[in-house]
């Protein structure tokens, strides 16, 4: 079991970046849940190899915990990007075992799952209290445990979560604003050079992430700053992200580029990766461009 690389995953049991962990890594690896998703990048630094972050989901976007923590500088030096993972989502609303809909005063979930369900939250229960937790399924754990007024709490969260918080049962499945809902999540390494146990894509084309900061005096306008990223050999944009930097002035930004390479063809040679020679160029330009400011744009990882 030791020589098994350590995974690190927002906990407890039954969370969905559980679900996505085992999806990914299966029987090869050992798991380490953590409390937040800020405790499961800081595992890294404690002896995990992996970290997998929730990163947006197709209902409410973007997870805000994750992307702030891809400012850090760590990320692109001696943490990198390495994969990703998509699994669909389905969240239930649970309560202790007897508990009907209108006796529900409060709901705890992530604040992922409480933005996913909100339509259904204020259709069905608009007087109740939404509390956010760090996750879905110490959500469940709470009301599976809950004393006193929190018995007439619920939760929202996988239905995985009965299983393993005995006394709850599912009120209504599917509660999210549309059925077909899914969460993409992140995977983070320690270096480029730990082995994946499953091909880190489900995609067939090559992907990347660069960072760059944009501060509201920059010469160059940031149009002229993102025409660097045109279209060349087949690679391009497919998603621009934008964030307060952590440490600029007010209003100055950091923005995240995702980017896609050609897809890989059978007889394309073994190394060859026209992204990355793409990316080579596309760095240097963009480091010219900006190149009076402090913070250096970086690719985040390739995969
Ligand atoms: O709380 C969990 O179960 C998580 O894994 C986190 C998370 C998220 O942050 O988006 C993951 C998937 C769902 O979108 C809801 C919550």
């Amino acid at each position: 079991m030791t020589g098994l690389p350590c995974v690190a995953f927002l906990g407890p049991e039954g969370t969905y970046s559980h679900q996505a962990a085992h999806e990914l890594f299966g029987d090869a690896a050992r798991y380490a849940p953590q409390h937040t998703i800020t405790d499961t990048f800081g595992a890294l630094e404690s002896g995990a190899q992996y970290a997998l972050l929730p990163w947006e989901n197709s209902i409410h976007g973007i997870v805000i915990d994750t992307i702030d923590l891809l400012r850090d500088e760590s990320i692109g030096t001696s943490i990198r990007v390495r994969g990703e993972k998509t699994i669909g989502v389905q969240h239930c609303l649970l309560v202790r075992k007897g508990v009907k809909l209108s006796e529900i005063k409060t709901v705890l979930s992530h604040e992922q799952a409480l933005g996913q369900c909100a339509g259904y939250l204020t259709k069905h229960l608009p007087h109740a209290t939404r509390i956010k937790v760090p996750s879905t399924a110490l959500a469940a754990e709470r009301v599976a445990t809950g004393q006193g007024e929190d018995v007439w709490c619920a939760a929202i969260a996988s239905s995985m979560t009965v299983a393993l918080y005995p006394g709850l049962e599912v009120v209504k499945k599917g509660i999210q604003a549309v059925e077909d809902n899914f969460t993409r999540f992140i995977l983070l390494s320690t270096g480029d050079d730990t082995s994946l146990p499953t091909p880190p894509s489900e995609r067939s084309y090559p992907q990347a992430i660069v960072r760059f900061s944009y501060p509201q005096a920059a010469a160059a306008a940031l149009i002229d700053i993102l025409t660097v990223f045109r279209d060349g050999s087949g690679c391009s944009v497919s998603r621009i992200d934008r964030r307060p930097s952590a440490d600029g002035a007010p209003f100055d930004d950091v923005y995240f580029i995702v980017l896609r390479g050609p897809a890989a063809h059978e007889d394309s040679i073994a190394g060859f990766n026209p992204l990355s020679i793409y990316l080579d160029n596309v760095m240097i330009r963009l480091r010219i461009m900006l190149n009076q400011h402090a913070s250096r744009p970086v690719v985040l990882g390739i995969w």
